[in-house]
C-alpha cells in the first residue's frame, strides 16, 4: 500500500487531537483511504510545551518548513494570518494538498489561496474553518451548487454562544462564562476575535462566498460582537419571549435600497453579524453551549438545518480528519478536486438595504407625556412600534402596552422608567435614525441597548 506524508502545523486544542487520531486510528484511515498516511512531522513553537495529548517527541520540530518538506499533505492548525499564509502557499507551490481550519486567514486571504490551489492542481479543504465539527462546507459548496440559496442564519461561534447561554440559563456574569469557554477549548487564542464578533463575521464571509458564488470580502460583513450585552439586557429579552444569540445572516437583498418591496430589480446580498433577539420558540433559540447550528432557505430544498459541535479540540479535528481522508483519497485516485464558484458577480450590499426590527431599551423620565413623545418619533420616521413595556426602576415591575399607543403613561412622577420597545419591520437605517433622534428628546436620560430581532 502506498503511503502519504501528512505535515501538521500547530499542536494546540485541534492539532494536537488530530495528530492523536492520526496516530491511533492509522489502520482504519488506511483502509478508507487507500493509502497509509504517515505523520512526519508536527511544527511547534515549543517542543517542550505541555500538551493535553503526549506526541512523540520526534516528531515535533519548530522548523515549519522543515517539517513541511516532501509532505504529500500539510495540515495547517497554527492559526492567525502569518506564518500560516505563507507557510500554505508555499505548501501549494510545492504540489502538496492542504487541510485547515483558518477560517481568519480564510476570510482576508481565501481568493489568494484558492487561486493558489487551482493554479497547482491540489486541493484545498477547510471544513473545520465554519461551524467545526458540522458539515457546512461542503453541503453548501457541492449538495446545493445547484440550488439558489436565498438565506443563511447561523449560531456560528461557540463561544459567544456557550456565553450568552450561560448568562440566559444561569445568570453567569460575561467575565465568568468566556473563562469557561477558554477553558473548554472553544475560545480563540485571543478571545477579542470571539466576543467582538470577528470570527463570526470570517466564518459569514467564507458561508456568504460560498452561498452566493461570489468572492465577498471580509470589509462587506458588517460586525458587531456581544461585549454591550448586560445581563439586563438577556433578562428583558427573557421577560418578552426571546433569547439573544450572536447571529450571522446572509440574505439576498434589493441591490438598490430604494426597491424594497418591488419584486423584480437586481438582487445582492447583505451580509451582517450581530447579537439578535429570538423568539424562544425559533429553532435556532434551543442551540445551547457551543453548540452551532446553520439554518440555510434554498429555492427548491426548502429550509434546511445543520446542527452539532460548533467548537471544541476533539470535535473540530474531526472536520479535519474528514478533509484529511477525503483529499488524500483524491491524491490516491488522481484527478482535480471540486473547486470554488466565484462566476455569479452579485452585488454586495451594506446594511443600508436590510428590513429589520428593533428591540430598544430606554431609560426615559417617568411623567406625563414621555410614551407619547417617543411614539411621535417613530411615526415621524414610518417606524411602527409592535410592543412597549415599561418598568420603574425601583420595583422592576412591567406594564406591558401594545402598539404605539400613550395609554400607561406618567402614572408615576419623578425618578426614572425602563422602557424596552420592540418595533415591527422597518429598513435598518429608518430603525437607526428613529432610535438616534429618540435619544435626543430631552426626556430621554440613556439608550441602554439596541439589539435587532429576527424571526418574530
Ligand atoms: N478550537 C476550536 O474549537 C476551533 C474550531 C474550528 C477551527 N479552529 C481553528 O483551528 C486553528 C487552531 O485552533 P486551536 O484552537 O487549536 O488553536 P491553539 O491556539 O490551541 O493552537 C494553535 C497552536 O499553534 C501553535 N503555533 C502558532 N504559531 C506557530 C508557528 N509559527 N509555528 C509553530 N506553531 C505555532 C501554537 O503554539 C498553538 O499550540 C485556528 O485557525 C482556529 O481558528 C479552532
Ligand atoms: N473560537 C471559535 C472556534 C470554532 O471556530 C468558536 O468559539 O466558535
Ligand atoms: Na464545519
Amino acid at each position: 500500500m502506498e503511503t502519504l506524508k501528512v505535515a501538521l502545523l500547530g499542536a494546540g486544542n485541534v492539532g494536537a487531537q488530530v495528530a492523536r487520531i492520526l496516530l491511533e486510528d492509522a489502520d482504519a484511515l488506511a483502509g478508507r483511504v487507500g493509502a497509509r498516511l504517515a505523520l512526519t512531522g508536527i511544527a511547534v513553537r515549543d517542543v517542550d510545551a505541555p500538551r493535553a495529548v503526549d506526541l512523540p517527541r520526534e516528531l515535533l520540530s519548530t522548523d515549519a518548513e522543515a517539517v513541511m518538506a516532501g509532505a504529500d499533505l500539510v495540515v495547517e492548525l497554527m492559526g492567525g494570518i502569518e506564518p500560516a499564509r505563507t507557510l500554505i502557499l508555499a505548501a501549494l507551490a510545492s504540489g502538496a494538498t492542504v487541510v485547515t481550519g483558518n477560517k481568519a486567514l480564510l476570510a482576508e486571504h481565501g481568493p489568494e489561496l484558492y487561486a493558489a490551489a487551482e493554479d497547482a492542481g491540489v486541493q484545498l479543504a477547510y471544513e473545520a474553518a465554519v461551524a467545526g465539527a458540522i458539515p457546512i462546507i461542503r453541503p453548501v459548496r457541492d449538495n446545493l451548487a445547484g440550488d439558489n440559496i436565498t438565506k443563511v442564519l447561523g449560531i456560528v461561534n461557540g463561544t459567544t454562544n456557550y456565553i450568552l447561554d450561560a448568562m440566559d440559563a444561569t445568570g453567569a456574569s460575561f467575565a465568568d462564562a468566556l473563562a469557561d469557554a477558554q477553558r473548554l477549548g472553544y475560545a480563540e487564542a485571543d478571545p477579542t476575535a470571539d466576543v467582538e464578533g470577528l470570527d463570526a463575521a470570517a466564518k459569514a464571509t467564507i458561508l456568504a462566498s460560498l452561498a452566493f458564488h461570489t468572492s465577498f470580502d471580509r470589509a462587506h460583513v458588517w460586525c458587531e460582537g456581544i461585549t454591550a450585552i448586560t445581563a439586563e439586557d438577556v433578562a428583558a429579552a427573557r421577560d418578552a419571549g426571546y433569547v439573544i444569540k450572536l447571529l450571522a445572516i446572509c440574505e439576498t437583498v434589493p441591490a438598490n435600497p430604494a426597491d424594497q418591496g418591488a419584486s423584480d430589480g437586481d438582487r445582492g446580498v447583505a451580509v451582517r453579524v450581530h447579537p439578535t433577539l429570538l423568539p424562544r420558540e425559533h429553532a435556532l433559540a434551543s442551540v445551547r453551549g457551543a453548540y452551532n447550528a446553520v439554518y440555510i432557505e434554498a429555492e427548491y430544498a426548502g429550509s434546511l438545518m445543520f446542527y452539532g459541535a460548533g467548537a471544541g479540540g476533539v470535535p473540530t479535528a474531526s472536520a479535519v480528519l474528514g478533509d484529511i481522508v477525503s483529499s488524500a483519497r483524491r491524491r490516491v485516485l488522481g484527478g482535480p478536486g471540486v473547486t470554488e464558484s466565484v462566476g455569479a458577480h452579485v452585488t454586495p450590499v451594506g446594511l443600508e438595504a436590510v428590513v429589520t426590527s428593533y428591540a430598544i431599551g430606554l431609560r426615559v423620565a417617568d411623567a406625563s407625556g414621555v410614551l407619547a413623545a417617543i411614539a411621535a418619533v417613530f411615526a415621524d420616521h414610518g417606524v411602527s412600534i409592535e410592543t412597549m413595556r415599561q418598568s420603574t426602576h425601583t420595583d422592576g415591575a412591567g406594564d406591558e402596552t401594545a402598539g404605539a399607543q400613550s395609554e400607561g403613561d406618567g402614572e408615576r412622577a419623578g425618578g426614572d422608567a425602563e422602557l424596552r420597545i420592540v418595533t415591527h419591520r422597518a429598513l435598518d437605517t429608518a430603525l437607526r435614525r428613529t432610535v438616534e433622534a429618540v435619544g435626543q428628546l430631552d426626556v430621554v436620560h440613556e439608550v441602554t441597548s439596541i439589539l435587532r430581532v429576527e424571526g418574530a
